[in-house]
């Protein structure tokens, strides 16, 4: 079994290949899309929706099969076709080039998988079974997509804003601290979810008075 070692990257304007035009290149490319990549997708065959895509512009398509080279370029490679001598192919490329590599049908060939997961403004619950059960990831996804609402996205917005203004007005390190365990700990995300908003700069300056 691999060990993983689960990261968050910036892939803004990074150059991503995606090999295979089906529903899962489909589903990679649109998480891909989402963090800004540059995508290329190559593939004989292409889902209507990918297609659209290629015709405004939003990612590159080259309508043909694989061929050794294609990878040059390209810092990150998704495998998702129905052939396995593909994969086995762009896996010894990948190898040469020092490229991360996806195999969507064989795992074990690639050096990363793709997490299930959950975007609440700047809040990312990913999840993995090490690929032992994708069905087990998306299910746990769907559990804590009702657990953790966009009231999170708030709530984490003012708890950035109140953590740039304390590293600002509190010099004290332990005071600081205080403060942001009691944000924290408070009943802010009660009144975010229940949409009570007025009282949130009140509750604001309740918590600052408390620790004067
Ligand atoms: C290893 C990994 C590699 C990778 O793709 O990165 C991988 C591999 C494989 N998936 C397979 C099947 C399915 N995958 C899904 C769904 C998702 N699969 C995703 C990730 C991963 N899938 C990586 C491990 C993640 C982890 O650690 O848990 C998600 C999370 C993210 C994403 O794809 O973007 C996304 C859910 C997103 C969401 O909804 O939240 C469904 C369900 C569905 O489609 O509704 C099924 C059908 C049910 C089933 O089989 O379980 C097969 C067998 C194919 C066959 O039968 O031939 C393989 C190959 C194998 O296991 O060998
Ligand atoms: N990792 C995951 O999340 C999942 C993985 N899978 C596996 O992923 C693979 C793809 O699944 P689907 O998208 O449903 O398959 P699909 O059959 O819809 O699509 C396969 C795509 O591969 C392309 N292709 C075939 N030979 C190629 C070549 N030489 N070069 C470039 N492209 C080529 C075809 O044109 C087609 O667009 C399957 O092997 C499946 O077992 C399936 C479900 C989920």
């Amino acid at each position: 079994m691999k060990k993983y070692y689960p990261l968050l990257v910036d892939l803004d304007q990074v150059k991503c290949l995606v090999i295979g035009g089906g529903a899962v290149a489909y589903r990679k490319v649109l998480s891909l899309k989402e963090s800004g990549a540059a995508v290329t997708l190559i593939s004989p065959r292409i889902l209507e929706p990918l297609a659209q895509m290629g015709d405004q512009g939003e990612i590159t398509i080259l309508k043909r099969r694989y061929q050794w080279g294609d990878l040059k370029g390209f810092r990150l490679v998704y495998v998702a076709t129905d052939d396995q001598e593909v994969g086995v192919q762009v896996c010894n490329e990948a190898k040469d080039e020092g490229i991360l590599l996806n195999m969507a049908d064989n795992p074990s060939l690639g050096n990363f998988i793709v997490p299930s997961k959950i975007q609440r403004g700047d809040l990312s619950l990913c999840i993995s079974t090490n690929g032992k059960s994708p069905l087990l990831a998306k299910k746990i996804r769907q559990e804590l997509e009702v657990r953790y609402g966009q009231e999170y996205a708030d709530f984490l917005r003012l708890l950035g804003q109140e953590r740039e203004a304390a590293l600002r007005e509190i010099p004290d390190g332990d005071k600081r601290k205080a403060y942001f365990e009691a944000l924290v700990s408070s009943d802010l995300l009660d009144l975010m979810r229940e949409g009570r908003k007025e009282e949130i700069s009140e509750r604001l300056a309740e918590i600052r008075k408390k620790l004067e």
